[in-house]
């Protein structure tokens, strides 16, 4: 009898947990698993503010994927999807055509820029690792081009962070670090340097808790951070950005760095097919599955699901990425013994927003921590997801261990 071929696309946190436990609950012959990637390496989105601002190289926040999986029982492409047919069961890449019994989508997030002109074309965005070194490219140069240009254009030092939302301010937290290096490395004197963080809406890390928002701002303007909350971006110019800062008012913000980190959305190619999607999300059934379409799984960042108690989309995390993979390969296992899947419940156990490598902030088990415990509790987290697809060895080679 011909075994069932399961294709999984994308190898971020939800389809690399998926693959790595169907390697753990299917037996070596039960079926023909396929793992589809860009990259021949993982990288940890949780970890692209760092390798953006430069406190991490771009090698450490990847790995190979071949490390954590194992070959006999899984195989690995490097290709580029192209395009998802859920009809006729296959799907296009630039390395072939592949068919399918089941497909499990984990392609992650893109940017989004709400349509606001010349954004797409001239605000940068950390949303993959390439990205992030481009970004932490783009900063150095322009620290270098002011240091040696003989006629001084200061607006070269401005950075403009778009969103004071979760990615936003861990971003900033980690400028706020980088930026004296910079200085250092550059011969920049630090007050030549600005740092603006421009959010439409009326406060910062919007669901926080206001103590706690309270301590990162304060923690982010005591290293020299600015903020201006409550005025739009309407338009990003080779120049830099216009902000609404009233009905009639304008101010323009002329800087040599724009980063917009306001908005995430689901990978475009699932708007291609007939899914019905919201921003590239779906909404899925209780067991991950896209409504209308039994073989289909969706995950991570590409799925929506709503959270019954606040009736809002739960956000999009690695948290419950890697938990839904989980729950995926045991859907998977139980469909192909003809037995009934379970339902994806998450089991939030709290957020911790980095301020940098030193200090954050968050709620773990109900309880708000700040300081030097949240930013060990947040390497924990960080050193979690390591184990949890690469066990102690990836923790070994790739952990956060500096923790005092
Ligand atoms: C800076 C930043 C900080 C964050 N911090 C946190 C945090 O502290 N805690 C938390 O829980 N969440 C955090 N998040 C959110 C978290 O990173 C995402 O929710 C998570 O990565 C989603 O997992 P995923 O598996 O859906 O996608 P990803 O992990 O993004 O993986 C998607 C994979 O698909 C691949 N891919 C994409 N397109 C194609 C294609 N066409 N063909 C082939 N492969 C493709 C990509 O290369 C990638 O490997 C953060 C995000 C960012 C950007």
């Amino acid at each position: 009898m011909k075994r069932p071929s399961i294709l999984v696309l994308g190898a971020g946190y939800g389809g690399l947990t998926t693959v790595v436990n169907l390697q753990k609950v299917l037996g070596t012959d039960a079926a023909d698993i396929t793992l589809i990637n860009k990259n021949e390496y993982h990288y940890e989105s949780t970890w692209l503010h760092e390798a953006a601002a430069g406190t991490l190289l771009p090698e450490q926040v990847r790995y190979d994927i071949k490390d954590v999986i194992d070959g006999v029982k899984v195989k690995f492409v490097q290709a580029t999807v192209e395009a998802i047919d859920v009809v006729g069961k296959k799907v296009s890449t630039d390395n072939g055509e592949f068919t399918y019994d089941y497909i499990v989508i984990a392609l992650g997030f893109e940017g989004e820029t709400f349509g606001i002109e010349g954004l797409d074309k001239y605000a940068l965005s950390i949303a993959n690792v390439k990205a992030a070194r481009y970004i932490r490219e783009h900063i150095e140069f322009q620290f270098a081009t002011w240091s040696a240009e003989p006629v001084k254009d200061d607006s070269r030092l401005t950075i403009i962070v778009g969103g004071a939302g979760f990615t936003g301010i861990e971003f900033l937290g980690e400028l706020a670090n980088r930026v004296p290096e910079l200085c250092k490395e550059f011969d920049v004197p630090r007050e030549k340097v600005r740092v603006v963080c421009v959010e439409a809406a009326p406060m910062v890390l919007p669901g926080f808790d206001p103590e706690l928002v309270n301590y990162a701002v304060g923690h982010l303007e005591s290293k020299g951070i600015e903020f201006s909350i409550g005025t739009p971006v309407v338009e990003a110019t080779p120049e830099g950005v216009k902000i609404k800062k009233g009905d009639d008012e304008f101010e323009f913000i002329k800087a040599g760095t724009v980063v917009w980190a306001a908005g995430v959305r689901g990978n475009r190619l699932i708007e291609a097919t007939p899914i019905e999607n919201m921003r590239a999300r779906v909404k899925v059934d209780k067991d991950l599955r896209a409504p209308g379409y039994d073989d289909v799984f969706i995950i991570g960042d590409c799925a929506l699901m709503i959270n019954e108690e606040t009736n809002r989309p739960f956000p999009p995390t690695a948290q419950i990425a890697m938990q839904q993979g989980e729950s995926v390969a045991k859907n998977l296992k139980a469909l192909m013994n003809g037995e009934t899947t379970i339902e994806f419940v998450p089991d939030l156990k709290g957020t911790v927003c980095s301020l940098g490598d030193d200090d954050a902030i968050g709620v773990v088990f109900g309880k708000k921590v700040t300081g030097k415990r949240a930013s060990f509790m947040k390497k924990m987290i960080d050193n979690r997801a390591l184990f949890m697809i690469g066990g102690p060895m990836l923790v070994l080679k790739k952990g956060k261990f500096n923790v005092l």
